[in-house]
């Protein structure tokens, strides 16, 4: 089975044409490809497949889950198609778990891409949450005896945004697994640790829903700049920085992502 591999921030993803693995069961595959010790390595396997409702790309996270959207996958997804001419000029629209995003190639050293990544969705069912509410912005939750505070929104998936002090002092890997899982929460939620550094700047930290803790997430980066400004706290243009790089996010009606992808690999996987 031919590969590509890319990655977007570190956020790495296993690249598959729908040709070459029709038929198969794709979560299962998503989990073996995936793998870091008896597969390739990545965080999600994105499946490339065209057919009557145009470019469609599917996601798998390492777990063998589906999910709607993956901003760091769509600029990678982005790369690949280029790659294998599979459209041509430097914008095109995909269709995804979560709507029609369209992606613009932009100028740069690197393959940068900005993504019109849709409108943010604060209601509690499209969430969704276990509770009926217009939004869920800065609600105390309990983990652990530990009140926190978080607001949770649809921005392309699930997600959970969290403002600390010092991004340094949180545990990621001690306290994401427990808010992903929180009751609140029906199919589970991404989790995104955020240090407000100025009104332009935000360090995000995100647990992966299916992932585990990644170097980036890009729905995560969009989401923290949402509620970022939401609340005041960064203007509608920010550089969001993740421990794999930075990218760019403008909050608009909708809102854009703009980050670069890289090739990795191609070869072939040995089912
Ligand atoms: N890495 C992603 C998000 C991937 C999906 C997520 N783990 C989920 O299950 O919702 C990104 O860059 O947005």
């Amino acid at each position: 089975m031919r590969f590509e591999k890319y990655h977007g921030l570190g956020n790495d993803f296993i690249i598959l044409n729908i040709e070459d693995v029709r038929g198969r069961n794709l979560s299962e595959l998503g989990k073996k490809v995936c793998h870091r010790n008896f597969g390739i390595g990545a965080d999600g396997m994105i499946v490339f497949e065209r057919n009557d409702r145009g470019i469609v790309m599917n996601f798998y996270n390492a777990d063998g889950t589906t999910a709607p959207m993956c901003g760091n996958g769509i600029r990678c997804f982005t790369h690949y198609m280029k790659n294998n001419g599979l459209f041509s000029g430097d914008s095109v629209s995909i269709q995804t778990g979560a709507g029609e995003m369209r992606v613009t190639i932009t100028e740069g050293t690197e393959f940068m891409v900005r993504v019109n990544m849709g409108r943010p969705i604060f209601e509690g069912s499209a969430i969704p949450i276990r509770e009926e509410a217009q939004e869920y912005i800065e609600k105390e939750i309990e983990v652990d005896g530990e009140k926190i505070k978080v607001s949770s929104l649809f921005m392309g998936t699930t997600h959970t945004v969290i403002f600390v002090d010092d991004l340094k002092g949180v545990d990621v890997e001690k306290l994401g697994p427990k808010i992903e899982k929180y009751e609140l929460y029906p199919v589970g939620t991404n989790v995104n640790f955020c240090e407000v550094k100025s009104s332009q700047e935000v360090h995000v930290t995100t647990w992966e829903r299916g992932a585990g803790m990644t170097l980036a997430c890009g729905t995560g980066a969009c989401a923290a700049a949402v509620i970022g400004n939401k609340l005041g706290r960064l203007e509608k243009d920010t550089k969001v920085v993740v421990p794999g790089g930075e990218m760019y996010i403008e909050v608009e009606e909708d809102v854009f992502m703009t980050g670069p992808s890289v090739k990795i690999a191609e070869g072939e996987f040995l089912l």
